[in-house]
């Protein structure tokens, strides 16, 4: 079959669908109390669009899948549910999104992830991942710098684990739920983001034999750099760091 005819099979989709009811209960009532309107990214069979449909909510819901969108098109859930073909890495949910749920399809949670950050229509995110990458999304254990980048807009949270037995097919690792909200009143205006996520991946990418020498590298205050680090546990690194000290250290760079 040419390239161009190709139709991606359902392991290259990443069609691992949840089946695990009590799992769903906790998906769509964590989803019910963030509150409506609604979109779903990566709909798949609809196990978790049904229960969210019946919230009563407007729910957008998007899926790659033509044979996944037409059978949830014939379900007719509603007026109030609106079912698109597409792809969720070129998706912006429309204004007034309050609440986006997705299981991801794992080959593209990260551009997901970037992909949903930079949108700026919702409150709060349930998403599934694989357990690794939903603790280091949330920042348990070390943070990534992409939560780094983000975190003064938006806070994350580890939610739950989910066995893989949740799925079919059974994927070979563990899954997490990662609630991602963004924060009433961010931790810096929105006209900074540019720079310090540039401060950011400076820190990240910087060298030193120890944190102070890291920040001083990416333009801290030798004071500050020396105040902050002392205030984490010896041999402490930029992963280890939480918003708030990214935040302190972003504005004690030097002028
Ligand atoms: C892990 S399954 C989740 C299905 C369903 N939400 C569930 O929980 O059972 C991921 C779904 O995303 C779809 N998918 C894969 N890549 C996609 C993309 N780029 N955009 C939209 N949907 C995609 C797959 O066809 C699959 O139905």
């Amino acid at each position: 079959m040419s390239r161009q005819h190709h139709r991606p099979g359902p392991h290259e989709l990443g069609q691992n669908d949840l089946v695990d009811r009590r799992t769903i209960t906790a998906v769509v009532a964590l989803a019910r109390e963030c509150g409506g309107p609604y979109v779903e990214w990566a709909a798949g069979r609809g196990a978790l669009t049904r229960p969210l449909a019946r919230i009563g909510a407007p729910l957008h819901v998007v899926e790659l899948d033509p044979r996944r969108v037409a059978a949830l098109e014939r379900a007719a859930l509603g007026p109030h549910v609106c079912i698109g073909a597409g792809d969720i890495l070129r998706h912006a949910p429309p204004a007034g999104t309050r609440t986006l749920v997705a299981n991801l399809p794992f080959h593209v949670t990260t551009p997901a992830l970037r992909h949903l950050l930079r949108e700026t229509h919702w409150q709060h995110a349930l998403l599934i991942t694989q357990w690794e990458v939903a603790r280091k999304r949330a920042g348990v254990g070390g943070a990534t710098q992409l939560t780094a980048q983000w975190w003064p807009w938006v806070d994350t949270g580890l939610v739950q684990r989910i066995p893989a037995t949740a799925f079919r097919p059974v994927p070979s690792v563990d899954a997490g739920l990662l609630h991602l909200r963004r924060r009433p009143e961010p931790l810096l205006p929105a006209s900074e983001q540019r720079d310090y996520h540039e401060f950011v991946r400076r820190v990240f990418g910087g060298r030193g034999r120890h944190l102070a020498q890291i920040l001083t590298g990416a333009g801290v205050s030798r004071e500050a750099a020396n105040r902050l680090a002392a205030q984490r546990r010896p041999g402490a690194l930029p992963r280890d760091l939480d918003a708030a000290t990214w935040v302190a250290a972003y504005r004690s760079r030097r002028t």
